[in-house]
């Protein structure tokens, strides 16, 4: 805080002379200074603002000020209506006491810039600790850091100690943390959530808040704690085991995991937008005979090339799966059975003419298939039973073919 620099909003600007007159006549030479916003003057300043001067983006900062409204007329509900929301007080133009009050608040600044505090132990505490640690009061102001918060942000603790969340981060992260203040604030208790949080040079990072309100011997919240840890790493472990969980290690294809949690999304999308669905189970033909040509590696090698080739051959809306030795699904989204089944005879005629090259040599793969609509009436598991009884049928009718599902 400034002492000596008063900054005033509009409609207090013929009145200000009347008041410095008497500052002077008590010694105290002031500066002036206009405001059109809170938000011009520094963190911590002394403002006096005139209640019609107040904007809704004003009424976040006030407590992060040494606010003194400046009212028509006094009353004592008005007084504490902008005490409530952060002011240090509220005058009326005509108040005498707002010197009286001012000199008090001029001599007080002097005496804390002199006085050490337990305060300074608990910073040397909190500043040993690695994690950023920041405490705000009720009103959402900051009151305390550590170093590594101030490392974080980018910023002194000049420049976040008294101040609103408002002051230091953009007004749409702001609007954020400032939600969740006001909601730890009205439970108590604590929360923790995580939020991706943008540092000082620029590199995006998840963290993990931990947040608890304290409160007064009355039970009342006056503010609350917070310490950050960061979960980049750890979320981006998180994200690759599952994703290993849901893929084929040896194709690189989706697996039956991912199969079961793909599924049961397209029939709850299904429920809602009535589009079609079907499913194309596909068995490769004779492939015991691959690993006894070529070992168990030239069978490995030729379903890495089956899996690529079906892949190539699907459009955006379909997805394939490896669900088993030489088994795959394909699920495709917007194709009736007609479709469905004029694209699996078309794959299979398809690749019985592709030529794949194993150890060197060109060898010809052919699969049969069963292909079956989804319906919401149909439980998946009478479907899958289905679809699998069709591709026995193409297998029994001699292979490198496809049946259907007539429902
Ligand atoms: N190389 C290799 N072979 C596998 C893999 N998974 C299953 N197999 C083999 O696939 C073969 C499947 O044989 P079968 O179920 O008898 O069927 P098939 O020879 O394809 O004959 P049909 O399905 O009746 O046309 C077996 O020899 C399995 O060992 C794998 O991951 N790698």
């Amino acid at each position: 805080m400034i002492p000596s620099i008063l900054y005033f909003s509009p409609q207090l600007a013929s009145w200000k002379a009347q008041l410095n007159t008497k500052l002077q006549t008590h010694g105290h030479t002031v500066e002036w200074l206009p405001i059109q916003q809170i938000k011009q003057s520094p963190a911590l300043s002394l403002v006096l603002i005139a209640e019609n001067d107040i904007s809704a983006e004003d009424i976040l900062l006030i407590p992060s000020r040494k606010t003194i409204v400046i009212v028509d007329e006094w009353s004592l509900e008005v007084s504490a209506k902008w005490i409530n929301r952060g002011a240090d007080n509220c005058f009326a133009h005509h108040d005498e006491h707002l010197i009286s009050w001012l000199l008090s608040e001029f001599s007080k600044f002097a005496l804390t810039r002199t006085r050490k505090t337990d305060d300074d132990v608990l910073q040397v505490i909190i500043d040993a600790i690695p994690a950023p640690i920041f405490f705000k009061d009720q009103h959402h102001i900051y009151r305390g850091c550590n170093t590594a918060f101030c490392e974080f942000i980018g910023r002194p603790r000049d420049e976040v100690v008294g101040h609103s969340v408002y002051d230091i981060a953009p007004k749409h992260l702001a609007d954020i943390y400032y939600e969740a203040d006001c909601e730890l604030l009205a439970k108590g208790g604590t929360q923790r959530y995580e939020a991706e949080v943008r540092f000082c040079n620029g590199s995006l990072h998840e963290m993990e808040f931990n947040k608890a309100a304290f409160t007064n011997a009355g039970g009342q919240a006056i503010g609350q704690v917070g310490v950050m840890l960061e979960v980049t790493e750890r979320n981006e472990l998180i994200r690759k085991l599952d994703k290993a969980t849901r893929t084929d290690p040896l194709t690189g294809m989706s697996n039956r995991r991912e199969f079961n949690l793909t599924i049961q999304e397209a029939l709850n999308e299904q429920k809602s937008s009535e589009q079609k669905l079907s499913l194309m189970t596909l068995d490769i033909d004779f492939f015991k005979q691959i690993n006894d040509r070529f070992g168990h590696g030239g069978g490995d090698r030729t379903l890495q090339l089956i899996a690529s080739w079906l892949q190539s051959q699907l459009h955006e809306t379909d997805h394939a799966f490896r669900v088993g030795g030489e088994e795959f699904y394909i699920l495709m989204r917007g194709k009736s059975i007609k479709s469905a089944l004029g694209m699996a005879e078309s794959l299979c005629k398809h690749m019985a003419t592709t030529p794949f090259m194993i150890n060197h040599k060109s060898i010809y793969i052919t699969f049969s298939a069963g292909v079956i609509e989804l319906t919401p009436n149909l439980p998946l598991d009478d479907a899958l039973e289905m679809v699998d009884k069709a591709l026995y049928e193409a297998k029994s009718n001699g292979r490198n073919c496809v049946c259907h599902v007539f429902q």
